[in-house]
């Protein structure tokens, strides 16, 4: 079984990786992309109209990444906001600017029966309250449909540690965990709402002898 990891340990390998070893967040959110992109290429989802719905943190910065590479490897694809865009950390704005120079198209508002396939870029491990109530009804109302979600490192609504639902949750046919799974896909309501859970290497470095509490 992949050695799964908590929040906190998933950001202390984060943290070694980039404040020791000295690999900047940039490299990890490209090859985050490229990992997820690799995943969705390999055939098993229809990439006809392709929805990313991006987050104002990082997890938010993979989905532009994303939306980027899908783009230049002629995939349609637009790229939703799902917050105030104002406000996004400066990784999504540089993510942003890189995607609008690609020609990346932008979507207010979207009809979730209309893609073939949604990105869950909204929130990673990141969150940690219950979402907001607009956001909450939205995930309700998308789980309603019928459409595909894949999850970008965990689904949105998930307690990386715990598997709980913060409110509501993005139901994900596949999530795609980067660098270790995170403990809650496998727990709770975390379990039902990932899917197949495929862990890809984003080059994290994790210090010799790291202890995990999840044996
Ligand atoms: N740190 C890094 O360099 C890397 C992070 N990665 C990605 O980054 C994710 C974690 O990113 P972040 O820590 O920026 O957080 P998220 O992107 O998960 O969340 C975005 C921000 O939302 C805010 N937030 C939390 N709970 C909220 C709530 N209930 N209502 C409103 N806002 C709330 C927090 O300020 C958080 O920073 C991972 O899941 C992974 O996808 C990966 O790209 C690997 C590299
Ligand atoms: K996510």
């Amino acid at each position: 079984m992949t050695q799964l990891v908590t929040r906190d340990e998933m950001q202390a390998i984060e943290a070694y990786t980039i404040h020791e070893a000295g690999l900047s967040a940039d490299v990890l959110t490209e090859r985050a992309a490229m990992a997820a992109m690799n995943v969705l290429a390999a055939g098993r989802f229809d990439l006809s109209k392709v929805l990313v719905l991006a987050g104002l943190g990082n997890n938010g910065a993979d989905g532009v990444a994303l939306a980027r590479l899908l783009h230049q490897a002629k995939i349609p694809v637009t790229l939703q906001f799902v917050g105030n865009v104002n406000r996004a950390n400066q990784a999504v704005k540089d993510q942003l600017k890189a995607a609008t120079a690609c020609g990346v198209e932008r979507a207010e508002k979207s009809d979730f029966k209309e893609p073939s396939l949604i990105i869950d870029a909204i929130f990673g491990t990141g969150l940690h309250d219950d979402l907001p109530e607009g956001l909450q009804k939205m995930l309700k109302a998308a789980n309603h449909i019928d459409n595909t979600v894949v999850a970008l490192d965990i689904p949105t609504g998930i307690n990386a540690d715990t598997g709980d639902m913060y409110g509501a949750a993005l139901k994900a046919k596949a999530t795609i965990a980067f660098g270790y799974p995170k403990a809650g896909v496998n727990r709770s309501n975390g379990k039902k709402m990932s899917g197949r859970v495929i862990t890809q290497d984003i080059g994290l470095i994790t210090p010799e002898n790291f202890d995990f509490s999840i044996k």
